[in-house]
């Protein structure tokens, strides 16, 4: 791996879906992007426009039609009918090369109460992690798994508690821990903090920027949310029916837009002074122009 190699490099991403009248759907159309090791993606985008499909892709829950996953100059996609990047290594097949792919890129969902197994506690989840990657073995796993409980600030009680034992957020942290015990180069986070209420969301958010620190994991952050993207992310990505709009640093993104489906996005936060019939008017210029197109 050189130096510049990102820690994520996408091109050409392409997935579509089949119409139920025939015909097919683009959910993702030719989307391309990189993270830095260390370096924090925002996407955003209104419901629909295809970010939860771009976070599945990544982490193999979805195959792509066409395009390219690689992670520190390594492809992923299996894909015989992707592209093929020149100077990347194809992935091998088999038990031991998917394992390696899920520790490569590890993601966290809106609602890790369904991802999380209701009979094991905090600390038998991530014991599960570290025996299904092979990592760490008798004392050196009980070290790791309390390594991990620290860094998600999750202390002893909720350490012997099964997931109906602790709070949204306290749930959320375990995700996250169980996704950290793989030591992931790129960490995806799925609507992470939506179901958290605003106090406990800039806890996670918190935790995730000390970890991100700490660690130079990369982070994708997939979001509805543009104050959260604001907050946690240096670069943005912004798509709209299955396309990328625009993209660059957050802050030029979010403070001065290029694209006028950004404007409606931004102008669809209540904020003081907020105008709603200002953004029933982007609306409708922008319906008008995609119209035209
Ligand atoms: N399994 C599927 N079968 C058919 N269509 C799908 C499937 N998954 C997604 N789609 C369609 O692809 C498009 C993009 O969906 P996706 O869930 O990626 O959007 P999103 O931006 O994440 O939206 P939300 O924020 O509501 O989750 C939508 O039109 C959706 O209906």
């Amino acid at each position: 791996m050189t130096k510049a190699e990102p820690a994520l490099a996408v091109r050409g991403l392409c997935k579509s879906y089949p119409l139920p009248g025939g015909g097919r759907t683009a959910a993702v159309d030719d989307v391309s992007f990189s993270v830095a090791a260390g370096g924090s993606l925002g996407v955003v985008g209104e419901s629909g426009s295809g970010k939860t499909t771009v976070a599945r892709m990544l982490v193999g829950l979805v195959r792509p039609d066409a395009g390219t996953i690689a992670v520190n100059g390594r492809e992923r996609t299996p894909g015989e009918r992707g592209g093929k990047l020149p100077g990347l290594r194809r992935p091998g097949g088999g038990r031991a090369a998917r394992l390696r792919r899920a520790r490569e890129i590890q993601i966290v969902f809106q609602d890790p109460y369904v991802s999380l197994d209701p009979r094991l506690t905090a600390r038998q989840c991530l014991h599960g992690a570290l025996r299904l990657h092979g990592r760490y073995q008798g004392e050196a796993a009980a070290t790791r798994v309390g390594e991990l409980l620290d860094q998600v600030g999750l202390g002893k009680r909720e350490a012997d508690a099964r997931p109906r034992g602790l709070s949204g957020g306290q749930r959320q942290r375990l995700a996250i821990a169980r996704a950290l015990a793989v030591d992931p180069q790129v960490l995806v986070l799925d609507e992470a903090v939506a179901a958290l209420d605003v106090s406990i969301q800039a806890q996670i958010l918190r935790l995730l920027a000390d970890i991100r620190r700490g660690t130079g994991v990369a982070l994708v952050f997939v979001s509805h949310d543009l104050a959260v993207v604001r907050h946690i992310t240096d670069d943005t990505l912004v798509m709209r029916r299955g396309r990328t709009v625009e993209t660059g640093p957050t802050a030029r993104v979010l403070d001065a837009p290029k694209d006028p489906y950004t404007r409606l996005l931004l102008s669809s936060v209540p904020r003081e002074g907020w105008d709603p019939a200002e953004t029933v008017r982007l609306r409708g210029e922008l319906a008008g122009a995609s119209r035209a197109d």
